[in-house]
């Protein structure tokens, strides 16, 4: 928040070509305790401006996410808010891309934009440590709503003001959730936010070792110590010192590992394999699974005490289906960057594609949406997400919810790329949009956003040629 001495007397930076707007902002900052203001009618003064301010709300035109990128250049530090007199969610993302906050469409509530300057404050205290620490431009984190999350719903939201406070101790944290709900990520967010964040992270997968290896990977060996130890090699506790150990599918270390893991989590010495001194070590551990881990250790996956130990403070990542609006802001910005590296248009997402990307349950999380992403940029041959590569991978009931017209859907084969008339493309996506409704032209035509009476007079003009 604002309240930290070195931002209470710095203004913020509020450019509109509408005296009113300013106006009105003005009078909603004055309401906040010691906001101070600087004005600016045009967005060159703003950049003029903007190294002297802590934060801004700055009105950005067509093309918005270039007059962002200039404000971050000329040391705009602190949390910005881009306001847009019209645009699209493709806008948006893409001033956020830039390193916006947060963007707000016009007409404004006064109030409501303050409130989002203030939530943006965290991102601020982030880049000014950043750069405070580290000389090159804001890390792409800043583009982020929080330590590389994507995400503004109400779950995510809590989840972001638990890392902060779990991150602040020294205790061992379990994080849980299902399988692509960002665990990872979530681990190296504890490790970012802790004061141990200029110490290493490292993390160990225990489901992609071998058992055999697990321990000499944890832990080291010296040469010798067996059949391929051909030199002496620390171990992932060792290479933590003064940092976080991530552990993730704890649930898949084997018994025995276990039990030496506790010792090491009791007294923090680490003993290499093959060697009989110990070394004393200072890692915090921060371990992960996608199972329930009182199941596990029901099930004898686990070991009790080692539970006990790790299961200090437990963070839970909600699964996507909870996250409402953040699955249509996930989905956008992970459009917009693929379409980025793949070299290809981005597509829009409709208005029935929106519904499919809401009424999916997303059992593969994060990961399955970031993957159903990439390959509708590399598939789609339209300018809109098309309504079959969306429902890609659905269940029957997912299908089912979308609406009883797409029970027939089917994915179809993929083409490979070839140049052909633009009016032939034409009569090819639409005889396969009804094809994939089963013949349903009123669902076709919303799948490709035409009215029914051009499908149908298209078809006719087809039929008379
Ligand atoms: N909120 C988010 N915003 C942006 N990207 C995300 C978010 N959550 C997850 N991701 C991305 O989704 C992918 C899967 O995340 P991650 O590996 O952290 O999940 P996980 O829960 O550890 O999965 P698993 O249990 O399978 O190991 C990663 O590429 C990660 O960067």
């Amino acid at each position: 928040m604002l309240h930290s001495p070195e931002a209470a007397n710095a203004p913020v930076l509020v450019c509109d070509p509408d005296p009113a707007v300013r106006r009105l902002l003005r009078a909603a900052l004055g309401r906040r305790d010691r906001l101070n203001m600087m004005e600016a009618e045009a967005l060159e003064s703003a950049y003029a401006l903007a190294p002297h301010c802590v934060s801004a709300v700055v009105a950005v035109g067509p093309g918005g996410e270039s007059a962002v990128t200039r404000l971050r250049s000329a040391g705009l530090k602190g949390a910005l808010i881009a306001t847009l007199g019209q645009g699209s969610v493709a806008s948006a993302v893409a001033c956020m891309r830039a390193g916006a906050d947060d963007v707000v469409l016009k007409p404004l509530r006064a109030e409501d934009v303050v409130e989002r300057l203030l939530q943006g404050e965290p991102a601020r205290v982030e880049r000014r440590r950043s750069s405070r620490e580290n000389d090159r431009p804001a890390p792409a984190t800043s583009t982020t709503d929080f330590c590389g999350f994507l995400g503004r719903s109400p779950p995510m939201r809590g989840l972001y003001e638990r890392i902060q406070r779990v991150a602040a101790s020294a205790a061992p944290v379990f994080v849980t959730g299902e399988s692509g709900t960002g665990k990872d990520l979530c681990a190296q967010a504890v490790h970012a936010r802790s004061p141990r964040h200029a110490g290493p992270f490292v993390a160990l997968n225990c489901s992609a070792i071998p058992r055999e290896l697990m321990e000499s990977e944890v832990f080291g060996h010296v040469r010798g110590a067996f059949t391929g130890a051909i030199a002496d090699r620390a171990g992932a506790a060792e290479a933590a010192d003064g940092g976080t150990l991530f552990l993730d599918e704890i649930g898949e270390m084997d018994l025995a590992l276990q039990a030496k893991l506790l010792r090491f989590l009791q007294d923090g010495k680490v003993r290499r394999v093959g060697e009989g001194r110990e070394r004393q070590v200072d890692v915090r551990i921060v371990c992960a699974t996608n199972r329930d881990p009182v199941e596990e250790v029901r099930a004898g996956r686990l070991r009790e005490d080692l539970f006990y130990r790790l299961h200090v403070l437990e963070l839970s990542m909600p699964p996507l289906r909870e996250r409402g609006d953040d699955v249509m802001l996930l989905a956008e910005t992970f459009l917009a960057r693929f379409a980025g590296e793949e070299h290809r248009p981005m597509p829009r997402i409709g208005p029935d594609a929106a519904r499919v990307l809401q009424i999916r349950s997303w059992r593969g999380n994060v990961r399955e949406l970031q993957n159903l992403m990439r390959r509708i940029v590399v598939l789609a041959d339209g300018p809109n997400v098309p309504i079959h590569l969306a429902l890609e991978g659905a269940g029957a009931d997912e299908i089912a919810r979308f609406g009883s017209n797409a029970v027939n859907v089917v994915p179809l084969p993929v083409e490979a790329a070839s140049v052909e008339p633009l009016a032939l493309t034409e009569r090819r996506a639409i005889e396969r949009a009804i094809a994939t409704f089963g013949g349903n032209v009123a669902a076709a035509a919303a799948a490709l956003e035409l009215s029914p009476s051009t499908l149908y007079r298209k078809r006719l003009a087809w039929q008379c040629a």
